[in-house]
């Protein structure tokens, strides 16, 4: 996988450490108010999650991490909401957990097509999830009978809206499971604090031609409140 940063050591140990005798209290960053309350209703009021609708695109997720993070301490923080899936991997209704957050356009488009950052040297272009929270997070949620699917989740600032772009991105990013446009800049964010980072998308459209109309946006927030109690379990 290309430019990857390494996980972070200390934030790693942080969390565990803090788990052994109280639960350390968790960010959740979303993108509009609808989504945060989706959130809090699934969380039913547990005082640990602090639950903060930063804005749309990976700037505003970004700096609302930050400032949250700088008035801490938190020990893990999540990127969550609605999201493209991509056909055959992550259906309408489903769950994604991220194993990473790529910034899937942050590049230049070269007479030879599309080359990202991290191809041109700018760095890396993907922060790797707290795996083993991913993981314990999924087994959760498919345990609660819940459909979800694991894998690359990509930060966009355009959303798809064809089928050439879908397939673009699909052939750059083998079993990506889904779209949206906050999870690298959450993820940045919290790497630069040493906090471990995840991505939670409850799955409202198919990344492809664009048919907002045919969002199923209750259905998704629907499914992004379930998950969001299985959070309480699993952190
Ligand atoms: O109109 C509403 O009621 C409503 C309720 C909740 C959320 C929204 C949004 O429009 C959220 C924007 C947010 O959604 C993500 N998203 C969803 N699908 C995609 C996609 O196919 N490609 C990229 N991003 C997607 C994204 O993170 C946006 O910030 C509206």
């Amino acid at each position: 996988m290309e430019g990857k940063i390494d996980p972070h050591p200390e934030a790693a140990a942080g969390f565990a450490a803090a788990g052994e005798n109280h639960a350390p209290r968790v960010l959740i960053v979303t993108a509009v108010a609808a989504e945060r309350e989706a959130v809090l209703r699934g969380l039913g009021g547990s005082s640990r999650f602090e639950v903060l609708a930063a804005g749309a695109g990976t700037a505003a997720a970004a700096a609302g991490t930050a400032a949250a993070l700088a008035a801490g301490p938190y020990g893990c923080v999540i990127s969550a909401g609605i999201g493209g899936g991509f056909p055959g991997l992550a259906p309408v209704g489903s769950l994604a957990v991220a194993s990473e957050m790529i910034a899937a356009d942050l590049g230049a488009e070269t007479p030879e097509g599309f080359r990202s950052a991290a191809e041109l040297g700018f760095g890396s272009v993907s922060v790797p999830a707290d795996s083993g929270t991913a993981e314990a997070l999924a087994a959760a949620l498919a345990a609660a009978g819940l459909v979800v699917s694991t894998g690359p989740v990509l930060t966009v600032s355009t959303a798809t809206g064809t089928a050439g772009t879908a397939a673009a991105l699909a052939a750059r990013h083998p079993g990506a499971v889904a779209e949206a446009m906050e999870g690298h800049g959450v993820a940045v964010a919290a790497h630069r604090f040493g906090i471990a980072a995840l991505e939670l998308r409850a799955i409202s459209n198919p990344v492809g031609p664009r048919d907002r109309a045919a969002w199923k946006i209750p259905e998704a927030l629907d499914a992004l409140a379930a998950a969001a109690a299985i959070l309480l379990e699993v952190l």
